[in-house]
């Protein structure tokens, strides 16, 4: 069956959602270039098949302006043009890639060039021989050279100059599979032997996570590449299909067993490692930003703002800054059905990250919305490529984003903010994210002497207790204006002290309560 009907009638909706975008890509590619003037570079790595098949079915349309599904790969054999691809050869290449590279360059007519020199003085002599506009790469975001690349990405400063064009950038490892297996197109014989991502002979092994005789990878939903064990040579793999988990595809890559990096301070602090610079310097801190246009009209109080301080100081934790922005402070993206996309688009751009679709996200909002999600297009299921990691947990119907250090709740009522925050709390100590710290105590002292009695007390009472904050304001002020009353001398004085040790807390009440004459301070209640 043709690439266009296979996809058609594989009955899975996310695929042919990829595939529309894919197709749509290459499609722009060739009205703009025309098929002259661009290559394929083809290596016989599973995603370069993908493209191949994808490209197969473009140049099919587009030279015979017959739309899909009347137009099949066969109808192309009797078009102009066959697709110029280019192969960087190696001595360094598993022998069933090169050869499963020769033998589909045949079997799909393809006008193979074959280069045996490095990537770019290949392109340099390329472009001297027979210029291309555009290149066609099989890049995939997560592969580690598809950082800040888009669809439509020029080459880099220093090499030759050409569009690097990325028709299926944002398919995840499960887009890569479902599509092989629904076309069933021919891939290279290394994938069913439990090879997941293919680079050259000396850094590529079977991935441990479909080791057949090790019961460490049963479930290979969960774990991480890095220490795991090396592959004995006489173990049996799965195929390369069956990897549930997108995020191993290149657990058999050799440099992820060697990249144990000692964590220096510097990198701790770039990466956002919230744990390590805390362990360092005992500062346990945390910024809130809360979205809303209604918060910063004034029709609604900031009240889930309120209730994460509240959380936080009671978990010991520091809240050094709460910002309200306004739901159209971020520019870039944002373009979702829901705020919280803007959210995230905020925070992809605060760490240099794009926003990528997020296969696992997509799942869990189409369990939780069921057929009525919104996220038709992925749109909601975007988040920040690289650096985003999902906390499930039992009781939350969806996960909480966390982004390195920053944490992205969804709750908009105070009570699903605060299931939320105890899901959080509970994933936080099992995966040891952050820690709870020793909670802060405080003691509220409510006064009617005038502030001018109170303040030199007060500031010989701050430079005592150097380890307590010690503050002071009026209370309710609304209160007052409200009433209609001159708000600046009416109303309280409540003093509040606060710190991390109770006895030193009770200290500094008494020490100021006998400062004064007494029954100056009635003590209120916490909370
Ligand atoms: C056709 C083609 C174009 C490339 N263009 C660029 C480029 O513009 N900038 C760049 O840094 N690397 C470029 N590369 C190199 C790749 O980004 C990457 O280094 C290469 O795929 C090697 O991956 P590997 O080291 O995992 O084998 C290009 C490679 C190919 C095949
Ligand atoms: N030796 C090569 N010759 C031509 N193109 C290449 C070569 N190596 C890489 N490429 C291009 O770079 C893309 C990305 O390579 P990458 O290794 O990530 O993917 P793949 O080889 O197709 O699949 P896999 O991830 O399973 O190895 C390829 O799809 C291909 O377009
Ligand atoms: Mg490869």
């Amino acid at each position: 069956m043709d690439i266009w009907n296979s996809v058609a009638e594989c009955g899975d909706k996310r695929l042919q959602a990829k595939f529309k975008l894919s197709m749509n890509v290459i499609d722009r590619t060739l009205s703009l270039y025309g098929c002259e003037e661009v290559a394929f570079s083809f290596n016989g790595g599973k995603d370069s098949t993908v493209l191949l098949h994808l490209l197969r079915a473009g140049y099919a349309v587009a030279e015979s302006q017959i739309a899909p599904p009347a137009c099949t790969e066969d109808v192309r054999s009797r078009t102009q043009h066959r697709i110029r691809t280019i192969y960087f050869e190696s001595p360094d290449v598993f022998p069933e890639i090169d050869s499963f590279t020769l033998d589909t360059a045949k079997a799909y007519d393809l006008e193979l060039e074959l280069i045996r020199l490095d990537f770019k003085s290949g392109l340099v002599e390329l472009q001297k021989k027979r210029p291309m506009k555009a290149v066609f790469l099989g890049t995939r975001i997560g592969d580690p050279n598809a950082v800040g690349q888009e669809q439509f990405s020029p080459s880099s400063a220093g090499w030759p100059a050409f569009m690097r064009v990325n028709p299926i950038l944002d398919w995840s490892y499960r887009d890569v599979w479902a599509f092989l297996l629904a076309c069933e197109v021919p891939y290279c014989s290394l994938y069913d032997q439990g090879y997941t991502s293919i680079g050259s002979i000396h850094d590529t092994l079977p991935n441990a996570a479909l080791c057949i005789s090790d019961s460490s990878s049963d479930d290979n939903s969960a774990g991480t590449a890095e220490g795991k064990k090396l592959p004995a040579p006489d173990r049996k793999f799965r195929p390369a299909y069956l990897l549930r988990d997108g995020r191993l595809e290149r657990a058999g890559r050799l440099k992820n067993f060697a990249s144990v990096k000692v964590k220096s301070r510097d990198s701790l602090r770039e990466n956002g490692d919230i744990n390590g610079l805390n362990g360092m310097n005992g500062l346990f801190a945390a910024a809130i930003l809360v979205v809303g246009d209604e918060i910063l009209r004034g029709d609604v109080d900031d009240i889930l703002g309120m209730h994460l301080s509240k959380e936080l100081y009671s978990i010991g934790w520091t809240v050094t800054r709460r910002a309200v922005l306004p739901n159209d402070v971020i520019m870039t993206g944002g373009v979702g059905t829901m705020h919280c996309d803007v959210t995230l688009a905020g925070v992809a751009k605060a760490f240099g990250a794009r926003l990528a679709p997020d296969e696992e996200l997509e799942e869990d909002l189409r369990q939780h919305y069921g057929e009525n999600c919104p996220g038709d297009e992925n749109k909601m299921a975007r988040l920040p490529e690289g650096i985003t990691e999902l906390l499930h947990h039992k009781d939350a119907a969806v996960p909480v984003i966390k982004c390195r250090n920053v944490y992205v709740l969804s709750g908009v009522t105070t009570s699903e903010l605060a299931l939320q925050w105890r899901c959080l709390l509970e994933s936080a100590k099992e995966k040891d994210l952050f820690h709870v710290q020793q909670p802060f105590t405080s003691i509220r002292l409510r006064t009617s002497l005038p502030e001018v009695e109170l303040a030199g007390p007060l500031a010989r009472f701050d430079s005592e207790f150097p380890d307590l904050t010690i503050g002071c304001y009026r209370e309710s002020c609304q209160f007052q204006a409200i009433k209609g009353g001159d708000s600046r001398n009416q109303g309280q004085l409540i003093i509040s002290v606060v710190g991390k040790e109770p006895s030193r807390v009770n200290s500094a009440a008494k020490t100021l309560a006998n400062a004064f004459p007494e029954g100056v301070f009635s003590e209120m209640s916490k909370g």
